[in-house]
C-alpha cells in the first residue's frame, strides 16, 4: 500500500511540474520571446523549487540504507533502493510522456518505455543535436557522491523510501535547472551568432566557456540563493521571542557552494556542449 502511494505521490508531483514547465515553455521560452531575460527568469524560479526540494529532503537523516547495494534486494534488480525508486518511477512517468518535453532528462534514459500519452506540440526552441546531451550521470555522482553529507544529517530513522522519493525530486529539480543551459545557450547564440560561430567552427571548448561566462550574474546567483535558504529555511513563529534567530533548515552556505561548486560549472558544461553541436 505504501509504495502505491509513494508512486502516486512521485506521479502527481512530476504531473504537476510538467505542466508548471510546460506553460514556462509557452510563455517565456516560445521561439520569439526567447530572451536572455526571459531565460534567466526561469533560472531565478527554479531556485526556489532546488532550495524547497533540499528543505524537504532535511526532514530524513542521512538513511544509508538507502544506498547501499546489499541492503534489499527487488526482482530483476542488483542496485540500491534509490536506483530502484528512481528507475521505476521514470518509467511510469515516462509511459505518462514527460521525456517528450525537451526540459526533462531521465536519468536511467535505457530501456524506458515509449509515451503512451497523445502527443503534445511543445514550441521547437533547440536545435535538434540538443536531444543527444545529457549529463545526468554527473549530476547524479555530485548529488550522492558530494552534495548529500554536507547538508543531511548522520542518522537512520528508516524511512528509505520516502527518502529516495525526495532524493528523486532533488535530482529532477537540479537535472532541470542544469540542463535549462540549452535554452540559455540557445539564446546566447541567437543573440550574438558572429561571436559563437567562430569558436564553434573550429570546436574550441575553451573559447566557448569563455565566451559564455558572466562573473558578475555567477556573483549575484551565488549571493541570491543564500538569502534564499535564509528566508525559505527560517523557523517561522509567532512568538518573536522564541524565533530561533540563525537557525535555517538547510545551510545557506552550503546552498551558495553547490551553486558555485557544481550547478553553474555543469550549467556551463551543457552551454558548451550544445554550442559545439549548434552549426551540425
Ligand atoms: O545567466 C547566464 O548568462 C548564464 O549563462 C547562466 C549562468 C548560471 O548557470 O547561472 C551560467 C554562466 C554564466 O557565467 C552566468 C550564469
Amino acid at each position: 500500500m505504501s509504495s502505491i502511494l509513494l508512486i502516486f505521490f512521485l506521479v502527481s508531483h512530476g504531473i504537476v511540474r510538467q505542466n508548471h514547465m510546460a506553460m514556462a515553455l509557452n510563455d517565456s521560452v516560445s521561439a520569439n520571446a526567447l530572451t536572455l531575460d526571459s531565460v534567466r527568469d526561469s533560472l531565478v524560479r527554479q531556485e526556489d523549487t532546488i532550495i524547497f526540494a533540499l528543505i524537504e529532503r532535511t526532514r530524513f537523516p542521512i538513511n544509508s540504507p538507502a544506498y547501499n547495494h546489499s541492503y534489499a534486494k527487488f526482482p530483476g534488480y542488483s542496485g540500491s533502493l534509490v536506483q530502484f525508486v528512481v528507475r521505476e518511477t521514470e518509467a511510469l512517468l515516462a509511459k505518462a510522456g514527460k521525456f517528450t518535453n525537451p526540459e526533462e532528462h531521465p536519468f536511467f534514459p535505457t530501456d524506458l518505455p515509449p509515451s503512451e500519452a497523445p502527443p503534445y506540440n511543445y514550441t521547437k526552441v533547440l536545435h535538434p543535436a540538443a536531444a543527444s546531451i545529457n549529463i545526468n550521470k554527473s549530476i547524479w555522482k555530485m548529488y550522492f557522491d558530494e552534495l548529500l553529507a554536507l547538508f543531511a544529517t548522520p542518522g537512520d530513522d528508516g524511512n528509505y523510501a520516502s527518502t529516495a522519493a525526495s532524493d528523486l525530486v532533488c535530482l529532477q529539480a537540479l537535472s532541470r535547472r542544469i540542463h535549462y543551459g540549452k535554452f540559455v545557450a540557445e539564446v546566447k547564440f541567437r543573440e550574438s551568432p558572429r561571436e559563437y560561430e567562430p569558436a564553434i567552427r573550429s570546436q574550441d571548448r575553451d573559447a566557448l566557456m569563455k565566451l559564455l561566462t558572466v562573473e558578475s550574474v555567477e556573483e549575484m546567483v551565488k549571493k541570491r540563493v543564500a538569502k534564499k535558504a535564509m528566508v525559505f529555511g527560517q523557523e517561522v513563529t509567532l512568538d518573536n521571542n522564541n524565533a530561533k534567530k540563525g537557525k535555517y533548515k538547510v545551510d545557506p552556505s552550503v546552498v551558495s557552494r553547490l551553486y558555485a561548486e557544481w550547478v553553474m560549472p555543469l550549467t556551463k558544461l551543457v552551454q558548451v556542449e550544445y554550442l559545439l553541436r549548434r552549426l551540425d
